[in-house]
């Protein structure tokens, strides 16, 4: 995007519709620090009129979409509807995320996808479980030491504000109990997006789980090794993501030797507020029991921290 072409002058401006919830203000709140932006805010009255919602679409160069799926649908319609005025859209909700005409917003997914967000005008925000396992699973798939059709089990935990303000209100509440697991119905909604971001053939079983604390996330993956058809030694697993993530910014890999040296114990809340994703590599003495963890905040890497990397990426800063 050329400064030429920003529809307020010199700078990029950006709507958020959905502002006030809470993927909205952690955007909000995260981009107050980032200059050389406009961010352009809808009367509170009107946050859910279609004509003012289109009006500030028609205003601004990037429209952030934290909104449930049914209404960023209907935003996504909105914007269309502007024709030449349509703005670039960044979807925060589940609705596009293996729509072939979306980019999925993992910078960190593969080569070039960093480049292909820049270029996009319809991005999707990856969702936070679906972070966690793309970025434990994708790289090992491509480097062709876990097959696609090969039955994995991810098991995750996540703080309560995963599940939006109804959640947060239940838990604050006292009317939730103290941990879930959920998801038993084989069917998170999450499962399509791992599948195909990880370029698996199947879906993984992938159990949930949300507990009493406010955020933070783990994603693990148990795999015994001699049951992979090339039976790797868990080094090489540790060293293709090593590999992947070499050069990302948000994106930390932790050896086997370190992830060892932690003693054994992971806190799911290590990482809140901030953007990064940590990947351990738990081996058992021999080598042949792995479990693969990735930490992150829910509301960080795993929603407002991504969006505002996709932010920058989509807007050239
Ligand atoms: N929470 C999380 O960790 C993550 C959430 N997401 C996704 O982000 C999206 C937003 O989730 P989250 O922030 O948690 O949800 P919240 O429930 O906290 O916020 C949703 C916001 O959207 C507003 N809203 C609802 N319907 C409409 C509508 N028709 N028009 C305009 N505004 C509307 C709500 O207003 P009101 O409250 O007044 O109804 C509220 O401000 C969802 O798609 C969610 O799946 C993605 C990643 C992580
Ligand atoms: C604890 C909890 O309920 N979590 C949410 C996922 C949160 C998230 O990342 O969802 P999206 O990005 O897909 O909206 C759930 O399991 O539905």
């Amino acid at each position: 995007m050329s400064a030429a072409s920003f529809k307020d002058g010199t700078v990029p401006s950006i709507f958020i519709d959905g502002e006030a919830g809470t993927t909205g203000l952690g955007i909000r709140e995260r981009l107050q620090s980032l200059s050389g932006i406009t961010v352009k805010s809808i009367d509170p009255e009107l946050r859910k009129d279609a004509k003012a919602r289109q009006a500030m679409m028609a205003a601004v160069d990037l429209v952030v979409l934290c909104l449930p799926d049914a209404a960023a649908r209907e935003a996504v319609a909105l914007a269309r509807d502007l024709g030449a005025d349509a703005p670039r859209i960044l979807d925060a909700s589940t609705a596009h995320r293996t729509d072939a005409a979306w980019t999925y917003g993992f910078a960190e997914l593969a080569e070039g996808q960093a480049d292909a967000i820049r270029a996009a005008r319809l991005v999707s925000n990856p969702g936070c479980y679906a972070t966690g396992a793309i970025a434990l699973l994708r790289p090992l798939v491509d480097c062709g030491l876990i097959p696609p059709d090969y039955p994995l089990t991810i098991n995750a935990v996540s703080g309560y504000s995963g599940g939006g303000r109804t959640m947060i209100e239940a838990y604050e509440a006292g009317r939730a109990p103290a941990f879930e697991l959920y998801g038993l119905g084989f069917d998170h909604k999450h499962l399509p997006e791992i599948t195909a971001l990880s370029r698996l053939d199947v879906a993984p079983i992938f159990i949930p789980s949300v507990g009493n604390f406010r955020q933070g996330m783990l994603v693990s993956v148990p795999l015994n090794l001699s049951a992979l058809p090339a039976q790797p030694p868990a080094d090489d697993l540790a060293a293709s993501l090593a590999a992947r993530y070499r050069d990302c910014e948000f994106v930390r890999v932790i050896g086997i030797e370190g992830s060892h040296a932690i003693g054994g114990r992971l806190d799911a809340e290590a990482l809140n507020n901030t953007d990064n994703l940590e990947i351990f590599v738990f081996s058992d003495k021999d080598g042949g029991r792995v479990v693969l963890v990735a930490r992150l905040d829910n509301l960080g890497k795993g929603a407002s921290g991504a969006a505002v990397q996709n932010i920058k990426l989509m807007l050239g800063q």
